[in-house]
């Protein structure tokens, strides 16, 4: 996660699209330095949790299709977690390795009670192949197995996961330098950490090394609360719902910025009163924050990794 951080900041330095506001991260940090304000995991009461491994292998299938909702106007991550709860709830070997590397598009949406095609529903269950056919391959068809493997470390479960799973490699080239990142193998962590309440699965002795989950909703978070500023050209593409393309350079800008914002804001937060908080409970706060108001413009951009 080291390589997110660096890259991240790398990449707000030399921008030209998004600028971080100083004033903007004083007014958040001086807000939040007292108490970051608490939001539960799982406050909507929509994931599975049963304290063991299948809780595991349900966060890890969530993770891997958790991206890129909004082409339907309709659906949201929400539907993504119940759905697939409930399918849970009704077959207990629905993700089982051999089962998910079965699952057809029509599948998929029925598993999911959705009435049409999901957004990018191909790719979707592509990764899902790729999760039940690596998992067989290397961790004995259990998403648990591959966490147990990484001995309470959030850092080695992330450099795992993104060796292991070619669909979790969120990284891009800006500028002719090489960006990470890895929004949803960070999340997975962050997922096992709270449902798990940092025991079992969820401990990890490097919590703090997990930065914000780089997606749609934050950055346009961020740019409310006056901490982003974008240039007028990508606020019109914003505004107007003009699709941004994958790589180019307002979209990594858009979610490198708002990794080094948060970052920053996690300093400044303990510069003033000496707390460490974490990243994750920043973005947490930030994305409930986000998902509740509803006139929130945010970026479009297609893509597999967020
Ligand atoms: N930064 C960040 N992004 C997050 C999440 C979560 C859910 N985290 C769960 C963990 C515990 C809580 O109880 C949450 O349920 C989803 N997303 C992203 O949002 C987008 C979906 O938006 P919309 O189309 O409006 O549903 C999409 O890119 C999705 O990947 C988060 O926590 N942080």
């Amino acid at each position: 996660m080291e390589a997110v951080r660096a890259t991240a900041a790398w990449v707000a330095s030399h921008s030209s699209h998004v600028t971080l506001d100083s004033a903007g991260i004083e007014k958040v940090a001086e807000r939040m330095k007292d108490s970051i304000p608490k939001v539960e995991w799982d406050f909507e009461g929509i994931h599975y949790f049963d304290d063991g491994p299948l809780t595991v292998q349900y966060l890890f299938v969530l993770d891997a299709l958790n991206f890129c909702f909004w082409p339907d106007k309709e659906m949201t991550y929400d539907h993504l977690a119940a759905g697939l709860k409930e399918a849970l709830q009704t077959d207990k070997s629905a993700f089982d390795a051999d089962r998910l590397q079965k699952y057809t598009g029509p599948e998929l949406r029925k598993l999911l009670k959705w009435p049409r095609p999901l957004p990018l529903e191909e790719e979707r269950v592509r990764l899902m192949h790729e999760v039940g056919f690596e998992l067989e391959r290397s961790f004995d068809g259990k998403a648990s197995k591959l966490v147990e493997s990484c001995e309470k470390s959030a850092a080695k479960l992330v450099a795992l996961i993104t060796s292991h799973f070619p669909g979790f490699r969120d990284h891009t080239v800006y500028k002719g330098h090489q960006i990470f990142l890895y929004k949803r193998a960070q999340i997975f962590a962050a997922d096992l950490w709270g449902a798990f309440k940092g025991q079992g699965y969820g401990q990890f002795n490097d919590i703090e090394s997990v930065t914000m989950f780089a997606d749609y909703i934050v950055p346009a978070v961020l740019q409310q609360l006056g901490v982003l500023k974008f240039s007028p050209s990508l606020a019109d593409m914003i505004e107007s719902n003009r699709e941004i393309s994958p790589g180019s350079e307002e979209e990594v800008e858009l979610r490198a910025c708002s990794v080094h914002a948060v970052e920053e804001i996690r300093e400044l937060i303990h510069r003033k009163s000496g707390k460490q908080v974490l990243s994750v409970e920043l973005d947490l706060w930030l994305w409930a924050f986000g998902v509740q108001c509803s006139s929130l413009q945010h970026h479009r951009t297609l893509s597999i990794y967020y």
